[in-house]
């Protein structure tokens, strides 16, 4: 399928704007990455279906709608972190997975470390979230860790990506949709995306 949307949005520019500034502080930062999260996501659970629900309303009874399926959250640790709770706002009844992960700082393969998940996360729609999709390698292991649970519809929802990250999830997984703020030129010989916005763990937890 190798679907990859890079979201259009005037917001969304103008935050990841301040997201990107090395003058912006940490607060603002903070900030700036659970707002895009929550706005990406308003805009790619449009196809998310919905049964009929019969309710009353103060007036008389009519039909509601609700979301068929659960949605299940799986941020990679550190940064993904950063962009659950502005999901969570759009999303009030998502359950939260987590995948632990870090980068070789010399090899730039990740090391996993942890991972749980809720029970429901095979039926449900999981949207495995990272702000930094780099050469894709933390990326493509989450999401192998979250099929091995028996998840099959999975989309990926990031801040800021490069050819390099897009081509490796097409590659190792095409069924699973991407989602993007931005889409960057390539990625500088230490692994970091340019332009990018730094390294995002760091930026959020002030770690350096
Ligand atoms: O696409 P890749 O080349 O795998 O790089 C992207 C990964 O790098 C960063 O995590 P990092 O290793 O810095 O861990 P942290 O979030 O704990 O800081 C980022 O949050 C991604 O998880
Ligand atoms: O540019 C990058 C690449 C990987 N991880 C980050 O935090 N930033
Ligand atoms: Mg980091």
């Amino acid at each position: 399928m190798n679907k990859l949307v890079v979201l259009n949005h005037p917001l969304i520019d103008h935050k990841m704007t301040r997201i990107r500034d090395k003058h912006t502080g940490t607060k603002e930062f903070r900030e700036a990455v659970s707002e895009v999260g929550g706005l990406i996501t308003y805009e790619i659970t449009r196809d998310f279906t919905t049964v009929k629900k019969m309710i009353e309303t103060p007036i008389c009874e009519t039909v509601g709608y609700e979301l068929e399926k659960q949605i299940v959250i799986v941020p990679i640790l550190r940064a993904g972190l950063g962009m659950v709770e502005g999901i969570h706002n759009i999303i009030p009844t998502a359950k939260i997975g987590h995948v632990g992960l870090y980068r070789d700082e010399v090899s730039l393969e990740p090391q996993v470390y942890y991972s749980k998940f809720p029970d429901i996360i095979k039926d449900s729609v999981v949207l495995v979230v990272d702000p930094m999709l780099a050469t894709g390698g933390s990326a493509a292991k989450a999401i192998e860790i979250v099929k091995s649970t028996g998840a099959t519809d999975i989309r990926y929802v990031g801040l800021v990506g490069c050819p390099e990250g897009v081509k490796r999830i097409h590659a190792e997984h095409p069924e699973v949709p991407i989602y993007l703020a931005a889409m960057d030129s390539h990625l500088n010989e230490n692994g970091y995306i340019v332009p990018g916005l730094g390294d995002c763990g760091d930026r959020l937890f002030g770690t350096k």
